[in-house]
């Protein structure tokens, strides 16, 4: 059994991979943190999980924390989980760092898009990007996870067969996303106000949105050539869920079939990516409460470009889901334990 250390328990993300480890058949959850809730048990603060999940949260140094776990999951704003990967690495644990502090390679990048000094720059070489549909084999030898960031997660899924097989124009990306408020955390903001989001549909981070240079940095990857995007992410009034709608010009005439297959052959044994048939569409609904991400590819014959459609829920692929995905792959056990289950209906 891999005890389990989690840090920010008490967040969306926090309490979701706290709520799937909890039936993890070979992990134990050996400590829960928190700062705000120290000395409260999980389920005071969270209700649903009374009885499910035991544990008193507790406020502890980084070093005892680390001796106290096999592998870390970090769930904290970003700029927090630097020192834990200084510490992990001192004693040999492994980290799971669930926000974007160890996910752009270049650190002028990161300090530029997200206003934050990297305080562990030497550890960015050593993380690998934890989508494990692109990178399973690297994350399985990895010490430090950077989990992908929700958008990115559906973005990227959805782009990869195209960049890959080069069958897009790479100056004609377009990507537009629509996030249930899960998104933007516990805490209480302006943004995510009930009279600001309900009976309401808005845009943010409009050409600014910090997950942009993820995109990129992972779609060039794969095309081995620089890529831009214009990414607009939008708020939608829905808890959870991420549909993202990408548009480029295609490089060659292929039609909705043909392209739908070549996907299937790309994700050919994915145990949490479905592509689906020419003319059905993913729906937030679909996967809500589940690790997958549904698909969807068509060909506009009448102006040469690709339409894809992406869909997963933010907590669950696109974060605490695919986190318990990457600790399947660190302690080598197959991917979908733990994870193996539906999402809801309706
Ligand atoms: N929500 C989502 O859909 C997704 C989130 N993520 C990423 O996961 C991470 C957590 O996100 P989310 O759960 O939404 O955020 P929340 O705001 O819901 O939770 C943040 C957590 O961090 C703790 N925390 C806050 N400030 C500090 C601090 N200064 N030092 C230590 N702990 C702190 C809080 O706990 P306490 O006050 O109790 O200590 C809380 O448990 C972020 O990096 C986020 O970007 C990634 C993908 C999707
Ligand atoms: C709806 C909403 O607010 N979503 C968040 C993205 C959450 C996420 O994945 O953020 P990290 O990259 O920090 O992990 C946002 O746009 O900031």
């Amino acid at each position: 059994m891999a005890k389990i250390g989690v840090v920010g328990a008490t967040g969306y993300a926090g309490a979701e991979l706290v709520r799937l480890l909890s039936r993890h058949p070979q992990a134990t959850l050996a400590v829960l943190t928190s700062q705000t809730y120290a000395g409260k048990a999980m389920g005071e603060v969270f209700p649903h999980l009374l009885g499910v999940v035991d544990h008193t949260l507790e406020e502890l140094n980084v070093a005892e924390l680390v001796d106290r776990c096999d592998v870390i999951f970090t769930a904290l704003p970003h700029g927090h989980a630097m020192p834990m990967g200084q510490e992990v690495m001192r004693q040999g644990k492994r980290l799971i760092d669930l926000g974007a502090d160890f996910r752009l390679k270049d650190v002028a990048t990161y300090q530029h898009w997200y206003q934050t000094e990297h305080t562990a720059s030497a550890l960015v070489t050593k993380a690998v990007y934890g989508l494990p549909e692109l990178y399973r084999k690297d994350i399985k030898n990895s010490v430090i996870v950077a989990n992908p960031g929700c958008y990115p997660t559906s973005t990227i899924l959805g782009l990869a067969p195209l960049l890959t097989n080069k069958l897009i124009n790479l100056e004609t990306i377009i990507v537009d996303a629509k996030s249930g408020v899960s998104g933007s955390g516990r805490g209480l903001s302006l943004k995510s106000h009930f009279t600001e989001i309900t009976n309401n549909f808005q845009a943010y981070g409009v050409a600014t949105h910090r997950h942009t240079p993820e995109i990129e940095q992972e779609l060039s990857e794969l095309a081995g050539v620089s890529v831009t995007v214009n990414f607009t992410p939008h708020l939608t009034p829905m808890i959870r869920g991420i549909l993202c709608t990408s548009y480029a010009k295609m490089t060659s005439h292929m039609s909705s079939e043909q392209l739908t297959e070549l996907y299937r052959e790309f994700y050919q044994g994915e145990p949490f990516v479905r592509v689906l048939p020419v003319g059905i569409y993913p729906a937030t609904k679909n996967v809500a409460g589940s690790n997958l991400c549904d698909l969807s590819v068509t060909v506009d014959p009448r102006t040469g470009r690709v339409i894809v459609l992406s869909a997963i829920d933010n907590l669950i692929k696109g974060a605490a889901g695919q986190a318990v995905q990457n600790l399947n792959l660190l302690l080598d056990i197959p991917e979908n334990t733990g994870l193996d289950f539906a999402g809801m209906y309706p």
